[in-house]
C-alpha cells in the first residue's frame, strides 16, 4: 500500500467508492483533500455511476486535518494553506449524485465534517466519532459548526465541539449522527445499497445544512449558546477560541437572510395591535362581555367557539331549531377535537360550551356588547340583518360582519350607524386559524376598533387592522396568485408541476391544492369580484369556469385539480387534461409554450409571488394597511407564506424591488396581451429606483 496521501477510485455495482489512503490514520494532507475533490467531480460526471460511497483505507476512516502541516506552518511563521477550501464539502452534501460515508474505527475533526456532508452515515461497532479541534486551538473547519447542531441538536453538539469529546457509535446511532452499524465485513456492501437507495428515490436523501427539525427556536438557540458561553468562560478563563467556536455557531446562523427574516416577523407579529389614531389617542377598550355570533354554520360556530373559549359569554342565533341544532353540534365537536388532540382539556371544553346558549329571536340582543354577523355572502340579507341589529341591540354595541368580498359600508348600508360598523375576517377553520383581518371603514369609530383589536387578542388572535377594499389586504394581494398559475397552465405547464414548484418554494401547499381546499365554486364566485374591481390587471382563464362545470369542484366534490380518497388524499387525475387542453385552447397562449418549458421552479416560484409583491406594495401604497409589516404578518398567518422569507413585502425586498421590477417586466414582454398584470405599480417602480426598502412604508399617515 502506498504511503502517498491520495484517494483511490473505483466504480462497483453502478456505485463510485473513493477511498482515502494515507497510513496511518487517513489524514486530510492537502494531496488528500485535492485528490478528494478531483474524485468527488469524476464521479458525478462518471455515467457508470449512480452514487457515491467515501470510505478509509486501512481499516479506519479519517482521523481529521493533517496536523503536520499545522505544525510546519507554524514553524515557517505563515498561515495554513486552505487552498482546498469548503467547497469540496459543499459538492460532497449536494452535488448531482448522494454520497454516503462507510466509517470503520474513527471519524474526527475534519474527517468527521466529512461525513456529516455526505447524505448518510455508516459504521462499523467500535467507531468514534467527534469534532476535537478545540483541543488544537482551533476551530472545525469544515462546517462542523453548522452541520452537527442540525443533526444532533444544538446542546449535544456544543457539547461535543467544547468538550472535543469524541462519541461512540451506539450513542452515534440513536442521536441520527449514524444511519446504521453493521459489522465491518458488511459495511462496504450496506453503504452501496443505502447509496443506491439515495439515489433511486427508494429512501429520501438528507441535507445536514437544510435541516431545521433538530434546531430549537431562537430564543431558545440564544439561551443554549449564552449558556455554553458562560460555562467556557468559567472552565477556560484564558481561552479565546472555544468562545470563537460559539460565536461561529451564532453568527453564521445569525448572518442567513431567513434569521433576519424571523426576527422581523417575531416583531411584526407585535406590532400589528399598535395602530395609528386608534391606540395613541389615549383610548381604553371597554372590555367585552357577551357576544352574539349570527349564524351557526363552519365560520359561526368555530368564531363561538375561540370566543366561548376566551370566557365570553356567546349567544348563537339561527333562523330555525334545526339549524341551530346543527350549529351548537359543530361547537360540541371543535371542542371535543380540542380535547382529543390534547391542546384542551375536558374541564375547559365543558366550561367553554357552558357559556353558550342558543336562540331563534333578537330578545336577548339588548344585553350584548357585540354582534358577529356570520350569514351567507348575499349583500340585501346581510343589509337587512345589519338594519335589525341597529334596532335591536344598545347604540354601544358594536356590529361586525364577517363577509370576506362585500364591502363593509355597502352591508350598513341600510342603517345609520355606519361608524358601529366593522369587518371580522376570521379564516376557516375560525377557532383554529391565527389570523383575524379587522376591516374598518373610513366612518368606523377608533373606540369600535379598539374593541374589536381587544377581542382578537383575547381570542388569541394576532388581530391585523385593514382598510376597507375588495378582498381586504390577504385575499386582494393574493388574487394575482392563482392567475399567474393559471397563466402558466394555460401557457402549457402541467398544474401539478406548479403546485409542486410552489410547495419548494414553502407554501403549505401549492395554488391548486389550495383551490381545491376552498372550493372551485368560491373560487368562482370571488374571482368575479375581482374582474369587476381590478379590470385592468386581470387574466381571465377558462380553467376554473370549466371544472365548475364539469362539476370538479374541489375537495368537498372529492375531484377539482386532483381526485380526492375517502381520506381526503389529493391524487394527480389524468382526466383533468381534457379540461386543461380546451383551457388552453381558449387562453391563446399558446406562443408561450416555449417560454413556459424553459421555467425552472424558482421561475415559477417568481412568476406567481412578484406579482403578489406588486399588489401588495399598492395596499402598501394606498394605505390600506397601516405599516408593510402588517401585510407580512397577514400573509404568513393566513396563506402559510413562510415565516423564514418574512412575509411578502419582505420577501420583496430580500430578493430587491429592482429585480422584481425586471422580471415583472420582462413577462410583460413576454405576455403582451396581459402586460397590464405584470405592470409595476408606482410604489414598486420608486422603491427600485432609489433603493429605498419596499418595508419602509408610507412616510404619509395612512388613509385608512
Ligand atoms: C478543518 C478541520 O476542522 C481541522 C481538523 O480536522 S484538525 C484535526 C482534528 N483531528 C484530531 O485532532 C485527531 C488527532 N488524533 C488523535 O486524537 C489520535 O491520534 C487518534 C485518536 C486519531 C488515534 O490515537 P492512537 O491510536 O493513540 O494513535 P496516535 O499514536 O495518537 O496516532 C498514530 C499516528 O497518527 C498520527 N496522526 C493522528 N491523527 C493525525 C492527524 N489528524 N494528522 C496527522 N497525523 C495524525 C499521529 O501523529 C501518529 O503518528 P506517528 O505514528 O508518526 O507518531
Amino acid at each position: 500500500m502506498s504511503k502517498d496521501p491520495q484517494t483511490l477510485y473505483a466504480v462497483e455495482d453502478g456505485v463510485a467508492v473513493i477511498t482515502l489512503s494515507f497510513p496511518p490514520m487517513n489524514a486530510l494532507h492537502p494531496k488528500v483533500l485535492g485528490s478528494l475533490f478531483d474524485n468527488v467531480r469524476r464521479a458525478h460526471a462518471d455515467p457508470s455511476a449512480k452514487a457515491i460511497v467515501i470510505t478509509g483505507a486501512n481499516g479506519r476512516f479519517c482521523a481529521g486535518f493533517d496536523i503536520n502541516q499545522f505544525q510546519d506552518k507554524s514553524r515557517s511563521g505563515g498561515g495554513i494553506d486552505m487552498s482546498i477550501n469548503t467547497a469540496f464539502v459543499e459538492l460532497v452534501e449536494t452535488g448531482p449524485k448522494p454520497t454516503v460515508a462507510a466509517i470503520e474505527k474513527l471519524a474526527l475533526g475534519g474527517g468527521c465534517e466529512l461525513a456529516l456532508a455526505c447524505n448518510a452515515r455508516v459504521a462499523a461497532p467500535g467507531t468514534i466519532m467527534g469534532l476535537p479541534e478545540l483541543t488544537l486551538g482551533i476551530l472545525p473547519g469544515f462546517g462542523g459548526t453548522q452541520r452537527l447542531p442540525r443533526v444532533v441538536g444544538l446542546e449535544k453538539a456544543l457539547s461535543m465541539i467544547l468538550t472535543s469529546k469524541p462519541i461512540k457509535d451506539p450513542e452515534a446511532l440513536s442521536l441520527g449522527l449514524l444511519d446504521a452499524v453493521v459489522p465491518p465485513r458488511e459495511l462496504l456492501a450496506t453503504a452501496r445499497k443505502l447509496a443506491l437507495d439515495l439515489a433511486s428515490g427508494a429512501r429520501t436523501r438528507r441535507f445536514a445544512l437544510q435541516r431545521t427539525d433538530r434546531l430549537p427556536a431562537f430564543r431558545e438557540a440564544l439561551a443554549t449558546l449564552e449558556f455554553a458561553r458562560a460555562q467556557t468562560r468559567r472552565r477556560a478563563p484564558n481561552l479565546t477560541h472555544p468562545l470563537l467556536a460559539l460565536d461561529a455557531a451564532f453568527a453564521a446562523a445569525a448572518a442567513l437572510p431567513t434569521h433576519g427574516a424571523l426576527v422581523h416577523v417575531f416583531f411584526a407579529q407585535r406590532s400589528t395591535k399598535r395602530v395609528r389614531g386608534v391606540t395613541d389617542v389615549g383610548l381604553a377598550p371597554r372590555g367585552l362581555r357577551r357576544l352574539a355570533v349570527l349564524g351557526g354554520g363552519l365560520m359561526g360556530s368555530g368564531i363561538a367557539t375561540a370566543s366561548a373559549l376566551a370566557g365570553i359569554e356567546v349567544l348563537l342565533k339561527e333562523i330555525n331549531q334545526g339549524f341551530l341544532d346543527a350549529g351548537l353540534a359543530r361547537i360540541r365537536a371543535n371542542l371535543a377535537s380540542g380535547v382529543k388532540r390534547g391542546s384542551l382539556k375536558q374541564a375547559a371544553a365543558d366550561a367553554a360550551l357552558a357559556r353558550v346558549t342558543g336562540t331563534l329571536t333578537y330578545d336577548e340582543f339588548g344585553s350584548v356588547d357585540m354582534v358577529i354577523e356570520a350569514a351567507i355572502e348575499q349583500v340585501e340579507l346581510k343589509q337587512r340583518i345589519f338594519a335589525d341589529l341597529e334596532r335591536v341591540t344598545r347604540p354601544a354595541c358594536i356590529l361586525a360582519t364577517n363577509t370576506s368580498t362585500i364591502d363593509i359600508k355597502v352591508v350598513g348600508a341600510k342603517t345609520r350607524s355606519q361608524d358601529r360598523i366593522i369587518g371580522a375576517h376570521f379564516f376557516s377553520p375560525a377557532h383554529i386559524m391565527p389570523l383575524l383581518e379587522i376591516v374598518r371603514s373610513d366612518v368606523t369609530s377608533p373606540q369600535v376598533i379598539l374593541d374589536t383589536l381587544d377581542y382578537g387578542s383575547r381570542i388569541k388572535k394576532t388581530p391585523v387592522v385593514v382598510g376597507n377594499c375588495t378582498g381586504f389586504a390577504v385575499n386582494r394581494v393574493f388574487f394575482p396568485y392563482s392567475m399567474a398559475a393559471a397563466m402558466l397552465v394555460d401557457s402549457g405547464l402541467d398544474p401539478y408541476r406548479v403546485d409542486a414548484a410552489v410547495a419548494a418554494f414553502g407554501m403549505p401547499m401549492g395554488p391548486f391544492r389550495l383551490g381545491d381546499l376552498v372550493g372551485l365554486d368560491v373560487s368562482l364566485f370571488v374571482g368575479k369580484s375581482y374582474l369587476e374591481a381590478f379590470p385592468e390587471r386581470i387574466y381571465r382563464s377558462a380553467l376554473v369556469p370549466l371544472l365548475n362545470e364539469a362539476g370538479r369542484l374541489g375537495e368537498k366534490a372529492k375531484k377539482g385539480w386532483y381526485v380526492f380518497d375517502d381520506k381526503r388524499k389529493a391524487r394527480p387525475d389524468p382526466a383533468l387534461a381534457e379540461i386543461v387542453l380546451e383551457s388552453r385552447k381558449r387562453s391563446g397562449l399558446s406562443g408561450n409554450a416555449a417560454f413556459a418549458a424553459k421555467l425552472s421552479d424558482q421561475d415559477i416560484a417568481e412568476f406567481v409571488f412578484f406579482p403578489v409583491i406588486n399588489e401588495a406594495c399598492r395596499v402598501v401604497a394606498e394605505g390600506i394597511v397601516d405599516k408593510p409589516a402588517d401585510l407580512d404578518v397577514a400573509t404568513v398567518m393566513s396563506m402559510g407564506f413562510p415565516a423564514y422569507r418574512g412575509g411578502v413585502v419582505f420577501y420583496g425586498d430580500i430578493v430587491g424591488a429592482d429585480y422584481v421590477v425586471r422580471r415583472l417586466k420582462q413577462w410583460a414582454t413576454q405576455y403582451k396581451a396581459q402586460a397590464g398584470f405584470f405592470e409595476p405599480c408606482e410604489y414598486l417602480l420608486a422603491a427600485a429606483k432609489s433603493g429605498r426598502k419596499l418595508s419602509a412604508g408610507n412616510a404619509t399617515q395612512s388613509k385608512i
